[in-house]
């Protein structure tokens, strides 16, 4: 049989190689699916602990002639085992940690598990990999051995058996409840802890069985280095479970079966080398795009874990004190430049210019993972790009620095092209998706003729201005060094910008930053395309230092391959991720340290798996928490028995800075209009027909029971819902079609009923994410500080300390919100309402979680917000007496339609709205949060 305007042939053996080799793409594919199911990880030690347990059955078999049977199921006890250490021992103390932590966590206990095979007594009899049987048979022209027989008897059955399991038992529901809401499902008697060891016990075993399976399949020669399960057989299978959305077990089977024909017919059919790579890394990415995209925008738990202590109230404001971030960096660089002196050989200077560009390469994780929160698996592929960018372009007479230069814009570019589509892709996805882009790029896009004559590169001897001779290691190493120190103060000041204030914003809370006017896709580009720009520049200089690399699809370890991506997270999180410290503590450790003093028995061990795992499982912070932990205890030590000096005081306010008024599309419009709106959510109807009509500057309260459509329709209103039919206009103008952060531009201020706000930031840091509703920090003049960015950055600190001020938040100014209180969130919230200079305020119960003492003064506040900045309000509230207190009109929904509206009291005798919201109780009327159980107390 042919493929159509291919020329290619599909053969009956091909089909058989694909099937087999796609039932072990669907074994491993299963087992990831596994663990995703139950912990919302994907395991990458998955591989290592079958390597590890399968190196146990060869020993068991070969060399004490254990019976097969046997061996294997102490094996597979073995893989249970480890399985049930690795939950018991790291997963589960982990489980409150962002989930890049935890990913980090397999990394180490795949280097572990890495560890203990290899210090398994060694194998003396060098055989075949053991397999039960010992019998032949043809199949489609091609022999079949006894391993094809128990892959192809196994798979399917341990799938079946699996999904039965998973799906038909007791067990299976108790592993999905805990995977949806670990805490729910422990109130309602899961218990989620044994259910979460059996699942790593189950995946453990499978481990082994998998690696088992495999190993006879390919041949592998016991007690010669077996090829473990690197990224690319790793690619394989994700993309496989990937099919089954990584919850379908037999959909995860047909994508492997599917996977493995794939390949083995472009293989057999001589594609070009590497192009099957290719092929997978286009399959997961627009596999991805199709999901259904979550429609929850909740973080995906990548936040930041460095926290800084809080130091002691006599020390805070001394100079050294407050500059001591300034003045360690100093120090750190006098150190660095110093260290030539110490490591004169040629060597250890190229080992110090490679600590260097891994800092380096560490802050593209840093912005892109750290700030953002992209999980990215693949930023090694971006340095490739740079580094042979540069080397072409230096080949071709380009000078140095404007071939690294150009190294930076290709990384640029190169991300931009993957950041693209990632927009879509959260999490576990993009990790996929950047995984498969860097596997693709090693063995297919850097074997491109537009790249050179490869395998073996070459980067010329180039001077610097005829002035410097770059074939010194020593000159290399101090333009990397001025790269870095400038790269790193850019890097540290846009953190502490709008840009960069934003960019954590969006990652902690899309919907809360999209209403402040900030636009997520802006917001995730920029740090895409400036991670991958400096992913490209440390390339160019990487190249450079090198000197000559080589690179084939086969060397192992590739200098620019997939495993130097998880290397770079993972000294990332070492170090402290989303600090710029972070990256450079990390790359001292995790690269310069065994470089420098691999000799010595205690730093490696320090270095290895075991040292990473136990630095995450006690100091989930890493290095650079370690350090501030330090600084505060000296501090702490040195302020016993000094008084606190008097905090310096701010001028007093006032006037709060007034906003530029914005243009309004028809004055006489009114300032919200619905009309016709229609949402349904797959077959439940949300809103029908419903309609709003709210003049300027008034105020209209909207209740209903839970459930009615209320905050569906602020949805509609702010944007963040599309209505199926009907029009939205705010003051005149259609909006029906933008964006919600066009929409806030326009004025729209919003408050959400979970008042989560940005955990990472400070409600200082917060109410400038509010201000970029008015001036928009632009990305560029914020890195490079240039003179307009800085003058509006300078103005937006001083407006957020007014406001702040002004609300009476100033105590809690530097503290994080996540570490306030309900009560005192929905202060913060009202205070960006300020500073966001809105008109029209949509206020999604404003008092949820708020004490009932707390509550009643929300009414005047709210009130004098209001008046503050002549604004029209939506509220909804099922405080009763605030909302008739405040409003001007009410709207009741029920179902998704309009049942009443008027003046408060009218609306309240309404007898529908009696009958379908408030009932007859009087006192439930009072205190209506009684009758909806809507108020939780802080
Ligand atoms: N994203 C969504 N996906 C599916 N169904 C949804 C979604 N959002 C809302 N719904 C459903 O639409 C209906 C209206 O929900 P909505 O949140 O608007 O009610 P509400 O009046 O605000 O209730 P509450 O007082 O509890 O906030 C409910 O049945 C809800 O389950």
């Amino acid at each position: 049989m042919g493929i159509p305007g291919t020329g290619w042939a599909i053969e009956s053996d091909m089909l058989v190689f694909g099937v087999l080799a796609g039932l072990a793409y669907a074994i491993l594919a299963a087992g990831i699916v596994l663990v995703y199911r139950a912990t919302k990880v994907i395991n990458l030690a998955h591989g290592e602990i079958g390597v590890f347990g399968a190196a146990l059955l060869a020993k068991l078999v070969l060399d004490w002639h254990w019976n097969f049977w046997l061996a294997f199921a102490a094996s597979l006890a073995a893989g249970a085992a480890v399985g049930a250490v690795v939950e018991m021992g790291v997963i589960r103390r982990l489980a409150k940690s962002p989930r890049l932590i935890l990913l980090v966590a397999t990394l180490g206990v795949g280097q572990v598990a890495f560890l203990a095979r290899v210090l398994l007594p060694e194998i003396e009899n060098h055989a075949p990999f053991p397999s039960p049987l010992n019998r032949e048979a043809e199949f489609g022209g091609v022999v079949l051995s006894s391993p094809h027989f128990m892959m192809l008897a196994f798979v399917p059955a341990v799938i079946v058996g699996l999904t039965l399991f998973l799906t038909k038992t007791p067990f299976g529901i108790a592993v999905r409840a805990s995977a949806d809401n670990p805490d729910r499902a422990k109130l309602a008697g899961v218990p989620v802890m044994r259910v979460s060891t059996t699942v790593w016990a189950i995946s453990g075993a499978l481990a082994v069985l998998t690696v088992a399976l495999l190993n006879p399949v390919t041949g592998a020669v016991v007690g010669l280095p077996t090829a473990s399960v690197g990224p690319s057989l790793l690619l394989h299978a994700l993309a496989a479970a990937l099919v089954g959305g990584l919850t379908s077990m037999p959909r995860a089977l047909i994508g492997g079966i599917v996977v493995g024909v794939v390949e083995a017919v472009m293989t057999a059919n001589g594609a070009p080398t590497g192009s099957t790579d290719l092929v997978l890394f286009i399959a997961i990415l627009v596999m991805t795009l199709l999901r259904r995209r979550d429609v929850d925008s909740s973080a995906d738990g990548l936040g930041i874990t460095v926290k800084t202590p809080p130091l002691p109230e006599a020390m805070r404001n001394l100079w050294w004190v407050r500059r001591s971030g300034l003045i360690t960096a100093v120090a750190a660089v006098v150190v660095a430049a110093c260290l030539p002196l110490v490591f004169t050989s040629s060597a250890g200077t190229y080992m110090l210019t490679k600590v260097l560009i891994f800092a380096l390469i560490g802050l593209s994780v840093t912005v892109l993972a750290g700030w953002a929160g992209q999980l990215t698996l693949g930023q090694f592929a971006f340095v490739g790009i740079g580094a042979l960018v540069a080397t072409q372009l230096a080949g071709h007479g380009v000078p140095f620095l404007a071939a690294v230069a150009e190294a930076a814009v290709a990384g640029g570019i190169a991300a931009f092209v993957v950041g693209l589509p990632a927009l879509r892709v959260k999490g576990p996805f993009l990790a996929m998706t950047t995984l498969a882009f860097a596997v693709a790029c090693q063995s297919w896009l850097y074997g491109q003729d537009l790249f050179g004559e490869g395998p073996t590169y070459t980067f010329p001897e180039l001077e610097l201005f005829g002035l410097l001779d770059l074939s010194s290691e020593r000159t290399v190493y101090f333009l990397t060094l001025v790269v870095l120190v400038v790269t790193a103060a850019a890097v540290a000041r846009l953190r502490r910008t709008g840009a960069g204030i934003s960019i954590v914003a969006v990652r902690d809370n899309e919907r809360a930053a999209a209403s402040f006017a900030v636009s997520p896709v802006a917001a995730k580009l920029s740090a895409f395309v400036f991670a991958g720009a400096l992913a490209g520049l440390a390339g160019g200089l990487y190249a450079a230092a090198t000197g000559q690399f080589a690179l084939t699809a086969t060397t192992t370890p590739a200098i620019f391959g997939p495993d130097q991506s998880t290397f770079i997270i993972s000294m990332v999180v070492i170090g402290g991720l989303g600090r710029v410290s972070g990256s450079v503590l990390g790359a001292i450790y995790l690269v310069g340290l065994p470089a420098l003093f691999g000799e010595s028995v205690s730093v490696s061990l320090a270095t290895s798996g075991i040292g990473v795992l136990a630095l995450i499982l006690f100091q989930p912070g890493g290095l650079t928490q370690l350090a501030l932990s330090a600084r505060s205890a000296f501090l702490t030590h040195l302020a016993r028995g000094r008084e606190a000096p008097p905090a310096p005081s701010r001028p007093p306010i006032h006037a709060l800075p007034r906003p530029e008024p914005r243009p309004v599309a028809d004055q006489a419009a009114p300032a919200i209009e619905v009309s016709g709106v229609d949402v349904a959510f797959g077959g439940r109807v949300a809103l029908k027909d419903a309609s709003l009509r709210v003049a300027r500057g008034e105020v209209v309260g909207v209740i209903g029971s839970n459930g009615a459509g209320k905050s569906t329709l602020m949805n509609v209103i702010s944007g963040f819902i599309r209505p199926q039919s009907g029009r939205i206009h705010i003051g005149g103008l259609d909006v029906t079609s933008f964006s919600p952060h066009r929409r806030a531009a326009l004025g729209v201020g919003r408050v959400f009923q979970d008042a989560r706000l940005f955990g990472d930031l400070t409600v200082h840091e917060t109410v400038r994410v509010a201000l970029e509703a008015r001036k928009r920090s632009e990305f560029v003049p914020s890195l490079l500080a240039l003179p307009a960015g800085w003058t509006s950055e300078r103005r937006k600190i001083t407006d957020a300390d007014a406001y702040i001020d002004f609300i009476g938040l100033g105590r809690y100014a530097h503290t994080l919100t996540s570490e306030l209180s309900t009560g005192t969130r929905r202060i913060v919230e009202m205070c960006c309402l300020l500073a966001q200079g809105a008109d029209v305020l949509l206020l999604d119960e404003p008092t949820a979680g708020v004490a009932q003492k707390e509550s009643e003064a929300f009414g005047p506040l709210i009130k004098s917000i209001q008046t503050e900045l002549s604004a029209t309000v939506v509220i909804i509230e099922h405080d009763m007496p605030l909302v008739m207190s405040i409003s001007d009109r009410l709207y009741c929904y029920s179902a998704g339609r309009l049942i009443a509206e008027g003046a408060p009291e009218a609306v309240r005798d309404n007898p529908d709205v009696v009958a379908a919201y408030l009932g007859t109780d009087k006192r439930a009327i009072e205190r209506s949060d009684a009758l909806t159980g809507a108020k939780d107390h802080p």
